[in-house]
C-alpha cells in the first residue's frame, strides 16, 4: 500500500448531519444504528456504524481516447475525480475515503487533494485491473499500516472515481441495505436491449429488458463480506470480472439488495460523457448559493430566514461567515448573497469580492454576487442610504471586467422595499 497522504482532517463527526435529510432517510439512518447505538446517539453520544469508501481510480481511460486518464480529465478546469471526492466529502458519516491510483499518478492525485483541500482521503497503489485496485483499497482498510489513520469499517462503499454525480440519499440507501443484507448496489433500467450473439456473429437470442437491470455504483458491503470475497477471488475473476456484487454472491453466498438509483449515477466512459458531465455541473452550479454573513445575532436571524427561502428554490444553499470564505471558494460555489444588516457600507461585500478575485474562480464561470442590505427605516433616512448604496454601480462596473456580476438589493423594513439598485 502506498503510504498515502491522508487528507488531513480527522474522522468525520459520528453519524450524519440528519438536518436536511428527508424523514425517510433519517429513518433509514436510525435503522442502521443498533439499539444501543441509537440510544447512545439519541443521548448525543456514540456514532453510527463506521463507514468507509473505496474509489478505484487507477484506470487508463482507453475508451475516452485521450492521453489523460479520464478521472484526471478537466471539467471547468477541475479534474473529474475532484468532483467525485467533493460529492463523497459532503457525506460526513463516511469516515475515510481510500483512492486507488497508479504510482505514476500518485503525485498528481496528491496535488489535487492539496489544491482542493480534500479531506479524509488516503491513497493506495492501484492494481492492473479494477478488481485488483478495489482489493488494494480494502487491504488498506483491513490491515492497519504504520503512519496510517485507517481502521477497519463495519460497512464499505465501493464507488467508481468517474461517477461524480452521487448523492447522499443513494449512499445511505445502499449502506442501510448492506447492513441488513450484507451487500447492496445501485441499479438503473436498461436503455438498450441486451442480446446474446452466436459464434457466427448472428443473433442467438435477446434478453427480456423488463427482467434485467444495469448495475451501477455506488455499492456497499459489510466489510467482512467483501473482503472475504476478494481474498477467495480467483485470478480469473480478479483479471476479467467487472461486478463486485457477483463476487459477494459467488464467494460468500450473499445476495445483494438492489437499490434503484437516479439517472445521474452513470459512469464517465466516452468523450461525450465529459461534455454531458460539464453540462450537468454547470446546471448544478447554477443551483448552488452561498449566503455570506457575520454571526452577529441580527445577521444570524436574517441569514437563516434567507436560507430557508432560498432552500425552497435551490438545491444547495450554504450559509457561512465571512471568515470561512476560502472553503467556499474551494467548493467552487459561483453564486453569493452577502448579507448586510443595518448598514449600507460595502466592507463585507468588498472583502468577498477580493477573495473571489484572488481565487481566480471567475475565470471558469461567471460569478454572481448579490449585496443585500437590510435597513430599518426608523433609524436611517431612506434618501441618505440610497445615496450610499448607489456606489455599488461603480463597484459593479469594476468587477464586471473580471467576470463577476455584482448587484445590490435594499430591503427597507418594517415597510418592505425591494428595490434593485
Ligand atoms: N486497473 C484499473 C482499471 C480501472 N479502475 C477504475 O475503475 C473505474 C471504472 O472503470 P472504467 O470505467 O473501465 O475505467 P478505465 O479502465 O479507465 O476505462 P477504459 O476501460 O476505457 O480504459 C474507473 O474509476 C477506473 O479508474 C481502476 O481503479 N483500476
Ligand atoms: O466495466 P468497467 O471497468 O467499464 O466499469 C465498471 C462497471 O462495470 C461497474 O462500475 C458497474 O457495472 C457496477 O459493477
Amino acid at each position: 500500500m502506498e503510504s498515502g497522504t491522508p487528507g488531513g482532517s480527522g474522522p468525520a463527526e459520528p453519524g450524519p448531519r440528519l438536518r436536511g435529510l428527508g424523514g425517510a432517510l433519517q429513518a433509514a439512518w436510525a435503522s442502521l444504528l443498533s439499539g444501543a447505538q441509537a440510544q447512545a446517539q439519541a443521548e448525543g453520544g456514540c456514532c453510527a456504524p463506521a463507514v468507509a469508501a473505496v474509489l478505484p481510480a487507477g484506470g487508463s481511460g482507453e475508451r475516452m481516447g485521450v492521453p489523460t486518464p479520464k478521472q484526471f480529465c478537466p471539467i471547468l478546469e477541475r479534474p473529474l475525480i475532484s468532483y467525485t471526492l467533493q460529492a463523497l466529502e459532503r457525506v460526513r458519516w463516511i469516515k475515510d475515503i481510500v483512492v486507488a491510483v497508479t504510482g505514476g499518478n500518485m503525485e498528481a492525485m496528491k496535488g489535487i487533494i492539496q489544491r482542493y483541500q480534500h479531506k479524509r482521503i488516503s491513497l493506495v497503489e492501484a492494481g492492473v485491473t479494477r478488481h485488483r485496485s478495489i482489493f488494494n483499497g480494502l487491504k488498506a482498510l483491513a490491515e492497519s499500516q504504520p503512519n496510517s489513520r485507517l481502521s477497519r469499517p463495519e460497512v464499505v462503499i465501493i464507488h467508481d472515481a468517474v461517477r461524480p454525480f452521487v448523492e447522499e440519499d443513494v449512499l445511505l440507501k445502499v449502506v442501510t441495505a448492506a447492513k441488513e443484507h450484507g451487500a447492496a448496489g445501485a441499479i438503473r433500467p436498461l436503455v438498450s436491449t441486451v442480446i446474446s450473439p452466436s459464434s457466427d456473429g448472428c443473433l442467438d437470442h435477446s434478453l427480456d429488458r423488463t427482467k434485467h437491470r444495469a448495475s451501477e455504483m455506488p455499492q456497499a458491503f459489510l466489510f467482512d463480506v467483501i473482503y472475504e470475497a476478494y481474498q477467495q477471488c480467483s485470478d480469473y475473476d480478479l483479471e476479467f470480472g467487472t461486478e463486485c456484487l457477483q463476487l459477494a454472491l459467488k464467494y460468500c453466498h450473499v445476495k445483494a439488495k438492489l437499490v434503484e438509483g437516479s439517472p445521474d449515477l452513470w459512469k464517465v466512459t466516452y468523450k461525450r460523457d465529459l461534455y454531458a458531465a460539464e453540462s450537468i455541473i454547470k446546471e448544478r452550479i447554477s443551483q448552488q448559493m452561498c449566503v455570506v454573513m457575520d454571526t452577529k445575532e441580527d445577521e444570524e436571524h436574517v441569514g437563516r430566514c434567507l436560507e430557508e427561502m432560498l432552500k425552497n428554490e435551490l438545491n444547495h444553499v450554504k450559509v457561512m461567515s465571512g471568515r470561512d470564505l476560502q472553503q467556499v471558494i474551494l467548493e467552487q460555489c459561483y453564486n453569493f448573497v452577502c448579507v448586510n444588516v443595518m448598514t449600507s457600507d460595502f466592507e463585507k461585500t468588498q472583502k468577498l469580492l477580493n477573495v473571489l478575485d484572488e481565487s481566480n474562480l471567475s475565470i471558469l464561470y461567471p460569478v454572481v454576487v448579490i449585496s443585500v442590505h437590510f435597513l430599518d427605516n426608523k433609524s436611517i433616512p431612506f434618501g441618505r442610504k440610497m445615496e450610499d448604496l448607489m456606489q455599488i454601480k461603480e463597484l459593479a462596473r469594476e468587477v464586471k471586467k473580471r467576470n463577476i456580476l455584482l448587484c445590490g438589493l435594499l430591503i427597507y423594513y418594517p415597510q418592505i422595499f425591494f428595490g434593485l439598485l
